[in-house]
């Protein structure tokens, strides 16, 4: 973990910026509302006795994407995997559409229209990429020619190369066949796990393009991200992590010009973060 921001929040809300007022628990009592999905005051690790989230607030609205920034090990995967029932929750509770799903299992979610996908190892190797969206249908296989086609309108090469393995793939591509993947499933909500991690400048641009198309279908996005200047270039809104808990939320916008995010998490001191 890094160290934590000089300006992290306090208990004096004279002391705050707006980005981390909107931030504290009050604020987001306020603000969450009936969304979609929300987390409240979530607390969740790994191993016992070590926790790697504190308190962490989070929603995300019907229609939004939300991205989620922040330093190496602030714990943006490890939230994703809480809201996917990945990690035990051991305080604090998740809704989806008021729905309690705190530490509900991975197949219950992508049942209830949650889509989730993993930072690494997110594809079959040694299947077809139509093997690989097949997979991504075993609730529902008649569904699957409607589907694919939703999907290869987004990813035309999925369906040109669909009997290609997934395992020749670039990892650009096969980080589509995840996402298409994910999609087969009709999710109202898609969790992404850096998907632009590892890819080239070219395949970066394609994911975020991708995101804001997927969006525009309707499927809400929760995106955590290494490339914090870009997601908070494509989100409505955007929390900032640090040391597993909430420092700052605003909108993307408001964010990425925001001095004080520049300084700590989005110029030359952030280092990891503008990858
Ligand atoms: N499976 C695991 N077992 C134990 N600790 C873990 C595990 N996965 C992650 N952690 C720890 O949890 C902390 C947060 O990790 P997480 O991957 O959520 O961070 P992150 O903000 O996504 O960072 P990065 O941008 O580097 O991926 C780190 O200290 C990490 O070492």
């Amino acid at each position: 973990m890094t160290e934590s921001p000089e300006n992290a929040p306090t208990t004096s809300s004279e002391e705050l910026t707006p980005a981390q007022l909107a931030a504290t628990p009050a604020e987001h009592q306020k603000r969450a509302g009936n969304a979609l999905i929300r987390a409240d005051d979530i607390t969740a690790g790994y191993l016992p006795g070590i926790n790697i989230l504190e308190d962490c607030n989070f929603y995300l609205n019907d229609g939004e994407i939300v991205g989620i920034i922040g330093p190496n090990g602030a714990g943006k995967s490890t939230l994703l995997k809480a809201l996917f029932g990945l990690i035990p929750i051991r305080k604090g509770a998740v809704t989806l559409r008021d729905e309690a799903i705190t530490s509900a299992k991975a197949h219950r979610l992508v049942q209830l229209g949650v889509g989730y996908v993993p930072q690494t190892q997110n594809v079959f190797p040694s299947l077809t990429i139509e093997e690989n969206l097949e997979m991504g249908m075993y609730l529902r296989p008649k569904k699957f020619n409607e589907r694919f086609a939703v999907v290869a309108d987004l990813f035309p090469l999925l369906a040109e190369r669909r009997k290609m393995k997934a395992g020749s793939l670039s990892g650009g591509e096969r980080q589509m066949v995840a996402m298409g993947r994910a999609l087969m499933m009709e999710p109202s909500v898609l969790l992404l796990d850096e998907p632009s991690a590892g890819l080239s400048p070219m395949f970066q641009d394609q994911v975020f393009i991708r995101c804001k198309a997927i969006n525009a279908t309707g499927v809400s996005i929760v995106l955590v991200e290494q490339n914090a200047r870009r997601c908070l270039q494509i989100c409505d809104r955007g929390y900032v992590l640090d040391q597993g808990r909430n420092a700052y939320t605003d909108t993307g916008e408001t964010l990425r010009n925001d001095p004080k995010i520049i300084e700590l998490y989005l110029g030359t001191l952030a280092g990891s973060s503008e990858k």
